[in-house]
């Protein structure tokens, strides 16, 4: 005798299982389709990526020494500010304001409490005390700024920098229409797209 015969419900049950089974199967195959390729990518070959002919083109990374993202190194980070630094030196006026004198020595001020290097910025807080900033005019800012960047390379054992050449090195490129200039003359800084 069979299971069904001994018990009819035995086989409806089986059969609502089974139906069950089916749903559950095709429900997840919907739910999680197979991983498809991203977008657009950073890298240069373009066998990578399948879809390239439908993507953005490849960005080239520019610099292949330095890392693309994460976390900077404290090299990193001391190249990017000694750069921003010098340029805003650079750029900085040969008649200051008493606001634009006033705000170096606050930006300078607040590198030796929030440089996001514990050590340097203690160091630098040093070196300030004995140096203390001078933004009378651009040159002084500008030769000011080589020589505390001096004694820091002093203090990693690194190359001494001819402040003669300081604005060989950073000095004011081509700027169009000014838009370089730190006076702010040129600047809306009102206008909220900035
Ligand atoms: C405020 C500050 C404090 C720091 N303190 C520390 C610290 O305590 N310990 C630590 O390990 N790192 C510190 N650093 C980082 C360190 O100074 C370097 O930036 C880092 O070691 C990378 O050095 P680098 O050789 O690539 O050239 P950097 O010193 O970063 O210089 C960048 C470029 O500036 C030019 N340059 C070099 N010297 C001068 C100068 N005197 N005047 C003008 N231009 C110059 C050169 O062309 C050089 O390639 C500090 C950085 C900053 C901004």
């Amino acid at each position: 005798m069979l299971e069904s015969e001994k018990n009819p419900l035995q086989g409806v049950l089986k059969c609502m299982d089974k139906i069950s089974t089916f749903i559950q199967i095709h429900l997840s195959n919907f739910m999680l389709p197979s991983p498809k390729p991203p977008l657009f990518s950073l890298s240069h070959s373009s066998k990578q990526n399948p879809w390239s002919t439908h993507s953005l083109p490849s960005i080239p990374l520019k610099n292949t020494k330095e890392k693309s993202g994460g976390p900077v190194s404290k090299e990193e980070l001391g190249r990017a500010t000694w750069t921003f630094l010098h340029t805003l030196a650079a750029r900085y006026p040969d008649n200051p304001t008493r606001q634009q004198k006033k705000d170096v020595k606050e930006l300078m001020a607040i590198l030796t409490r929030m440089y996001p290097c514990k050590d340097c910025a203690d160091h630098f807080k040093k070196v300030l005390s004995e140096n203390p900033v001078q933004a009378g005019s651009h040159t002084e800012f500008s030769m000011w700024l080589c020589q505390v960047h001096n004694v820091v390379n002093r203090s990693l054992d690194k190359p001494i920098f001819p402040c003669e050449r300081v604005e060989a090195r950073w000095g004011k490129s081509e700027c169009p229409e000014r838009e370089c200039d730190v006076l702010g003359s040129t600047m809306d800084f009102s206008d909220t797209r900035l």
